[in-house]
């Protein structure tokens, strides 16, 4: 059983972030598991505390000690600690007959948090994730009440009850074989909340929010590594505070070092933007990190997952490594591509245009400014990157209810791709197999998009080998592409 122990309480008054870091060691190395409320709690405090401008200026605690935080007192989250119980065991009255959660006790405890939440409030606001927000504000964004769910559901003696994840959405899967899964928390805006409910077997299993049904099921250590991820040190849009960032990073390394993120690709990929900023000594350094989340999406999420890609390629964009972004960038198009675009992906449609339309168009106005000796302008396998990067975006229009592309994509794109000079165009070779893929491939070797994959009746054509070839000219790429290529031949 979980809980709150007296070799817990004896860690407190906590003062700075090593004695954070061995309540979270004694929490998680333990047979029993993690307490989720009480890590959920104690991380609140500290963050809401540095970051809220209010007393941030008047914090009183040793700035000389190593990595000090204000006076964390026990009785603060013993409060806020029983505070939660209570609202559970009083709201939820169970008897603890069922050694398995139901729909119905699911949907109840959903209900608690859900009606308890303030009428109206800004939910995008930052610092509302945590059971502190939720017990002190009755305020929560909507991973908030997904993960306060399956607090409140531990809380109650259900240990079956976890957080499935998406890159986008939170929900919950539970029964004797986990193989039960409910809506419990609302997503995006102005769409009516589906609590209760299973996940989309509609057009709505079809798109990137449910990705492709390879969500990241957690287990209780997971749950933590969630909690951890959703931790945001930002003060105000410009400044993060320094000790709620070293310690969400010192967090995900102590789990990183547990081995709880093997199948977690974004909080690998938040480790790597935190050890991007400011490295830690003797650990594995950032760019290998953003490899081993593409590796684990590839390895336990059947290559479905977009973000390992766009952390990865944000990472070469970030130190000028064009060639490589490209890459990352193209391959996270042949995800995408899977999937049917629906009103649902807003987030993810954001990231391809940010990339498609701001990043893309300055590395190009960088690159043809004439002072880069070794420019891309001059690499064929740029320019079959770029290409497969744009053919992925209209295959994930293709078949697709809400369309993608508007005119407001084609002059950066005919813009960039007319920044290669023919010579390097022509050393392209687009070779189109019988299931009218396209692959993209340089003269001497040849760039496959790693998926086969007939997206309609969802099968993957055996044969990825070399086929009845055909060149550019002859192309069967996507129409808008093919006319777009062809304006610029
Ligand atoms: C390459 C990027 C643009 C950089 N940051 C990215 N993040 C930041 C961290 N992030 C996450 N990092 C860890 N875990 C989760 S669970 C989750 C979610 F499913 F959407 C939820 F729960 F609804 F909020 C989001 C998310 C979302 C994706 S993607």
């Amino acid at each position: 059983m979980a809980g709150f122990r007296d070799i817990d309480k004896a860690l407190f008054p906590i003062k700075n972030i090593n004695t954070v870091l061995q309540l979270f060691r004694q929490q998680l190395e333990d047979t029993c598991e993690p307490d989720l409320a009480l890590l959920s709690i104690v991380v609140g405090i500290i963050e809401n505390s540095l970051t809220s401008r209010s007393n941030a200026a008047l914090q009183v605690y040793e700035p000389f000690e190593q990595n000090s935080l204000p006076l964390l007192e026990l009785d603060a989250v013993e409060t806020l600690y029983d505070k939660f119980q209570n609202i559970m065991n009083t709201a939820v009255n169970i008897n603890k007959s069922k050694s398995f959660a139901t729909r119905d006790l699911v949907k109840r405890v959903s209900d608690v948090i859900w009606n308890s939440l303030t009428r109206s409030y800004y939910k995008d606001r930052a610092h509302l994730q945590s059971l502190y927000s939720y017990l002190t504000g009755s305020k929560l964004d909507c991973f908030g009440v997904a993960f306060a769910v399956v607090a409140g559901c531990q809380t109650l003696g259900y240990n079956d009850v976890h957080l499935a994840l998406s890159e986008d959405h939170a929900w919950v899967v539970f029964g004797e074989h986990g193989t039960e899964n409910a809506e419990v928390t609302w997503h995006g805006k102005g769409n009516e909340d589906k609590r209760g409910q299973e996940i989309g077997k509609g057009v709505s299993s079809r798109s990137w929010l449910y990705v492709n049904n390879k969500p990241v099921i957690c287990t209780r250590q997971m749950e933590v590594a969630a909690l951890v991820s959703a931790i945001n040190p930002s003060l105000n849009s410009t400044h993060d505070a320094y000790e709620v960032s070293l310690l969400q990073q010192e967090l995900l390394w102590l789990l990183y070092d547990l081995g709880h993120l093997k199948k977690y690709p974004m909080a690998i990929g938040n480790l790597g933007d935190l050890e991007e900023i400011s490295s830690k000594e003797g650990k594995v350094p950032c760019k290998t990190l953003f490899e081993e989340a593409i590796v684990s999406a590839r390895r336990y999420y059947n290559n479905q997952h977009v973000y390992p890609y766009t952390y990865q390629g944000g990472y070469f964009y970030r130190n000028k490594m064009y060639k490589e972004a490209f890459e990352s960038w193209a391959n996270a198009s042949d995800v995408i591509r899977l999937y049917n675009y629906s009103r649902d992906d807003e987030e993810i449609y954001k990231e391809f245009l940010e990339i498609a339309n701001e990043l893309i168009p300055h590395i190009m106005k960088v690159e043809s400014s004439g002072f880069s000796a070794n420019t891309i302008l001059k690499k064929p396998e740029c320019f079959a990157n770029l290409l497969r990067f744009y053919d992925g975006i209209c295959q994930w229009e293709e078949g697709s209810a809400t369309p993608v592309l508007h005119i407001g994509w084609a002059k950066p794109l005919v813009n960039t791709i007319s920044k290669f000079d023919a010579d390097v165009r022509a050393q392209v070779n687009i070779v189109c197999d019988k299931s009218g893929e396209e692959k993209f491939s340089k003269k001497n070797g040849s760039y496959f998009n790693n998926n086969n994959y007939d997206k309609e009746n969802g099968s993957h054509n055996s044969d990825a080998s070399k086929s009845n070839e055909t060149d550019i000219s002859a192309g069967n790429f996507h129409p808008s592409l093919e006319a777009l290529t062809a304006a610029c031949s």
